[in-house]
Formats: C-alpha cells, structure tokens, sequence
C-alpha cells in the first residue's frame, strides 16, 4: 500500500487518465473518489487537487519549464504529472512544502518511475525556494508578445486568448479580456433550475434564488445531488446561462396549446428538461432527438427522473430533419454541438482539449444543423441558435451565413432582438448590449459563455 496521502492519489490518477486516455475528470473523479472511499474532507482535497491542477495546468508548465531548464515536451508524460500536481501544491494550496515535495517523490516511485526520484525532488525544491509572486514575475518575463505572456499567466491556450480576444472585441470589450481569463479560472457557484410546475424556486429549501433566471436558485455549499428536491427531480443542476437559453425560446411569446417543439441536439438532456417543463405547463408537445446512442439514453434518464411524460425521445441525426419533416415545428432550440469554450469554469481540462482544426469542423456541422433546423421550421416559428462558445466562427458566422443562405434558396427568415426578449425574461437587467444577438459572460454575468440568438421564419 503506497504511503501517499489518499487524496493526493487520486488526484494523480484523475490527472494521469485525462492526459493518457483522455478521460473527463467530471466523470472520473467521483468514481475514484467513491472508490478510495475517501470522506467529505478528503473527496474536497482531491477535487480541489484535481481541477486546481488541470485547470491551471499550462502556467505550472511555464514554471516547471524555468525550474527544470528543460522543455516539458522533454520530461516523461507520468513524471511531468507529478510534477504539474507537487507544482500547483506548493504555489497555490497551504500544503507544507515538505509534504508535498516528499509525497511527490513517493508518487513517481509509485508510478514505476523511480530513476526520476531525483529530479522531481530536484525541480519541486527549486520551485519551493520561491514564493509564487516571484514565479509568475519570471514566467511573465519569460513569455514573448501580448498573447503568449496572456496564456501563460491565465493558463489558456494561446489560440484560446485570441479566440476569446475577438469574441469580445466583436462587443468593444477587447479591454476586458484579462477578466475573463481570470474568470475562467474560478469555480463557479452551482446554479439549480427549480423545473416550472414542477417546484417553484421559493419553496426549495434552504436555497438562495438565482441571479437572473426566474426558475434559477443557488445551491449551498455542499453536494446539490444531497438536496432533497433534487433527488425528486424536481430541480436540476443548471447553470443560468443555460436556463436563460432554454427560457429564450420557451417564452419568446405566449404558449398556443398544441404547439410542436423540437430539441435537435439534446444531450444530456438538461435544456430539454427545462423546456418539456414549460411545454408541459403551456399545453405544447416536444421532440428530444439526439445523436449519440448513449447520450440519448441520458436524455431519457433527465425526463424520467424529473416524471416529465409525453416527451418524444429519438436518436438521428439533426441535420436529416429539415428533410424529413419540412416546415414541422412552432419552436425549435438547436443548441449545437461546438468547442465549449464559454464552459471552461466548470470543465478544468477542456481547454486543453480541444484544437484550433476542431473549430472548423464544427462549424461545418453547425452551419448543416442550422440549415436543417430551418427547413423543419413552420412559418412564424421560432429557432433557437445556442451555443456555450463565444468564439465568432460558431456564434455570429454561423447564423450570419444560414440566414444569408436561407434567403438565397428563396426563404425568408429574421433575427429578433435576443437582448431585449432576454431583458424580458430575467429577472434583473443583463446589460447585454445591443441585439441581435446575446452573448453572457463568466465575468460580466457568473454564468457561462452563452451565445443566445432567435431566429423567426417569414
Ligand atoms: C451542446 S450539446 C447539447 C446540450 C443539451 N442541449 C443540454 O442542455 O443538455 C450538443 C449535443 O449535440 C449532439 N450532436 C452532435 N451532432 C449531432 C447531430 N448531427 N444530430 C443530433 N445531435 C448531435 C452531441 O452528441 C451533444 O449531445
């Protein structure tokens, strides 16, 4: 039995299983914490370990980098985690330095990788003898141009800063750039939806209510899955962007009984949630089709446990429905698929994951999705185009060009004014800026980057 404190284990397994098989840490991390049967104090410490480090990830790099004269690309993938995980522990927890030095060395020897005790012990005292102010001055002073000194700081990647860079730019807040890298790198608050019908957000016990969405609470401290109206599934964890989203279009106007809604893409299910929850209360009828076979079942699982019946679930593919069922639906989220870079609060190793190519094959699906979603909309229905990304080719390009390309193929579609049907919703001013389209921001609104814009047929 190996003599590292159990946290500290299975932070460096949740680490190593997301570098090596690209694992997501969301998922694997409360296995193996029910696993090492870890208690509430320990499962804290490992959660905090395991996102501090992935999160913050590319500036350890920079240090261990400046400790190590060497580039990481030349250190062991399994002994550079050791050291990315004794790195974050020394600059940026009040763990002893001693402890984490030694429980280091002990991890690498654990990992088979003992000829290298050596110099991790080496390159973490280093980083030890430090303070953190005087690490960042360095790394700083190391990094060449704007971009890159962005990156290594706020650890993003750098085409991640650009992208972000022109999304805001695209506002006139390219000045508020440096707030939102920082804000990508704070945990959010969980946000809790209290399903309409279902819970109202004042009777949720023990809960504050949210910011900006009227079905919004904030959770306590503490596991939300534990609160008892979120066992009854009667309230979801959903951050308000999302709600905000869900509610765009599900309140746009007054609910006609009879109406046909369509989720195109609606894994995992919880916009479909919100939305067969409003279309329950307002007399419509809603369509949750999703892809990915097991996603679909996830989608199954969010209404069942929220007992929300006459959902119709159905796994194809999005982009066959405008096809299939031309002019069908009074309101249609498409909520697409994209780089999920406005969600990276809540998803520590995702901006390490994704690449500058995946932007451009994503955009092609998003432009046949939206193609699609338009086609399958009656006219005077209402789509919505969502996604947690700010970046401009998934957002305003996206829609810019379907509508443009609709109209060419002798459509007729507008955009409505996503601020102001937004301003109508929440329940305190967004300063959202003018329309049409509405962008959220972690630093400007605590919630993620949602990109929310409301298309009606002609
Ligand atoms: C951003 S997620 C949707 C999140 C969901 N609306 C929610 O709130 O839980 C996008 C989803 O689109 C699915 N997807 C990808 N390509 C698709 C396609 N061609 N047709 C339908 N769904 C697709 C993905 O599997 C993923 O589940």
């Amino acid at each position: 039995m190996s003599r590292v404190q159990p946290a500290r284990r299975v932070a460096l397994e949740v680490i190593r299983a997301v570098e090596q098989d690209d694992a997501y840490a969301n998922l694997l991390l409360p296995q193996r914490i029910a696993k090492a049967r870890l208690d509430a104090k320990d499962a804290g410490l490992a959660t905090e370990l395991t996102y501090g480090t992935l999160r913050m990830q590319g500036y350890y790099d920079r240090v261990i980098e400046l400790a190590a004269r060497r580039p990481t690309a030349k250190i062991d993938p399994a002994v550079l985690d050791v050291l990315r995980l004794g790195t974050h522990q020394l600059l940026a927890t009040r763990v002893a330095s001693h402890a984490a030095v030694d429980e280091s060395v002990t991890q690498v020897r654990d990992a088979g990788k003992g000829q290298a005790s050596g110099f991790v012990n080496g390159v973490l005292r280093t980083i030890s003898r430090d303070t953190p102010e005087s690490w960042r001055a360095r790394v700083l002073d190391a990094a060449e141009g704007v971009d890159a000194r962005l990156a290594a700081e706020f650890s993003h990647p750098e085409w991640v800063v650009r992208a972000l860079r022109g999304a805001l730019a695209a506002e006139g807040r390219a000045d508020e750039l440096g707030e939102l890298l920082a804000a990508d790198n704070v945990p959010p608050r969980v946000s809790l939806v209290a399903l309409p019908g279902l819970d109202e957000p004042g009777a949720v016990a023990g809960v504050e209510p949210g910011r900006w969405s009227p079905v919004a609470v904030t959770a306590p401290p503490g596991d939300p899955a534990a609160l008892p109206s979120v066992k009854a599934g009667k309230v979801r964890v959903q951050d308000e962007g999302s709600q905000l989203a869900a509610l765009a279009l599900s309140r746009v106007a007054p609910i006609t009984a009879g109406e046909r809604w369509l989720d195109m893409c609606a894994g995992p299910g919880g916009k479909a949630a919100l939305l067969a929850a409003e279309a329950q209360a307002g007399g419509a009828t809603l369509v949750a089709n999703e892809l990915v076979p097991g996603r679909v079942g996830l989608v199954r699982q969010a209404l069942a446990a929220s007992g929300l019946e006459g959902v119709e679930v159905r796994q194809g593919d999005a982009a066959e429905i405008g096809a299939q069922e031309p002019a069908s639906y009074d309101r249609i989220l498409l909520d697409a698929p994209c780089t999920g870079l406005g969600a990276l609060r809540r998803r520590p190793e995702a901006r390490w994951r994704k690449q500058p190519r995946d932007v451009a094959d994503l955009a092609a699906l998003q432009v046949r999705l939206l193609a699609s979603g338009l086609a399958a909309l009656k006219p005077g229905g209402t789509l919505a185009y969502v996604t947690c990304s700010p970046h401009l080719a998934e957002t305003r390009a996206i829609v810019d060009g379907g509508v443009k390309r609709f109209a060419r193929d002798g459509g007729d579609v507008t955009l409505l004014d996503a601020p102001a049907v937004l301003g109508g919703i929440a329940t305190a001013p967004l300063d959202l800026g003018p329309g049409p389209f509405a962008q959220l921001w972690p630093h400007r609104h605590a919630t993620d980057a949602m990109f929310i814009s409301l298309l009606v047929r002609g």
